[in-house]
């Protein structure tokens, strides 16, 4: 579905990632960890066309997305959920919600605000209430529903657990499975190492804006003294 290779990106003269390569196939949901700083954040904004100068090559469901504004990628099936949310404060749950409304994709079934409300309860019962005055747990899944509203074919999530109490994470938790169960690929950038283990199969590990670890999620679950040196702080 995504296949991302040789991808180079900076900043201004900072040369944020080297060479990166990842592939994601339909259904799968693939962690990108990293320390602080690695370049996780900057990898979700070049697939969407938000850094302003990338080499290397990105073919979403065989579509070649370079030179495509942040808005044809959009459309063509990406949905991105930003690390800082930036929903509208002024706006009610369900206005922040029509806002993300896109046409359904032809073969599957379109997001509604009620099938949202049936997937995070809790804004069920916040329908009508402005975006300002939600927790942030509250927002985070306002900004991922609202993001499902344009359904979209993969998801890129960029740490949707920072700053989550407990019950609000096992919820989030809750929610991106069942997407993934209904066959969602997800790209989820994470430092909570056990939250994205409840999601993903597959794991990369990036430093220094690039990829240096790449295999099954279990194997490094399964193996502390690696996980220690690619991710302890
Ligand atoms: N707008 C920017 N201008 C210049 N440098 C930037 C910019 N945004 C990020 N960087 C730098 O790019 C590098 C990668 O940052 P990035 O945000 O992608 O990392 P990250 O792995 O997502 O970390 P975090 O979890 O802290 O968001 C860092 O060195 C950061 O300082």
């Amino acid at each position: 579905m995504l296949a991302v290779s040789g991808l180079d990106a900076w900043y201004g003269a900072a040369h944020i990632l080297r060479d990166v390569d990842l592939a994601i196939g339909a259904g799968e949901a693939v962690a990108l960890l990293g320390r602080n700083g690695a370049g996780k954040s900057t990898t979700l904004r070049a697939l969407m066309g938000l850094v302003p100068r990338v080499t290397g090559t990105i073919t979403f469901a065989g579509r070649d997305l370079a030179g495509l504004e942040p808005h044809a990628r959009a459309r063509a099936g990406l949905g991105y959920v930003p690390e800082d949310r930036r929903i509208f404060s002024d706006l009610t749950v369900l206005e922040n919600l029509e806002v993300g409304r896109r046409p359904p994709r032809p073969g599957h079934p379109a997001w509604t605000p009620e099938r949202l409300f049936d997937l995070f309860p809790n804004l069920a019962e916040m329908r009508r209430r402005p975006g300002g005055r939600m927790s942030g747990g509250e927002q985070q899944m306002l900004a991922l529903a609202r993001t499902l509203m344009g359904n979209p074919a993969l998801l890129l999530l960029d740490e949707p657990s920072e700053g989550l109490a407990p019950r609000i994470l096992e919820q989030m938790a809750g929610a991106v499975r069942a997407l993934k169960a209904e066959g969602l690929a997800i790209l989820l950038c994470e430092q909570n190492f056990r939250f994205a283990g409840l999601i993903c199969d597959t794991a990369y590990v990036m430093a220094r804006g690039e990829i240096v670890h790449r295999g099954p999620f279990a194997e490094l679950a399964a193996d502390e003294a690696r996980r220690d040196a690619l991710l302890a702080v």
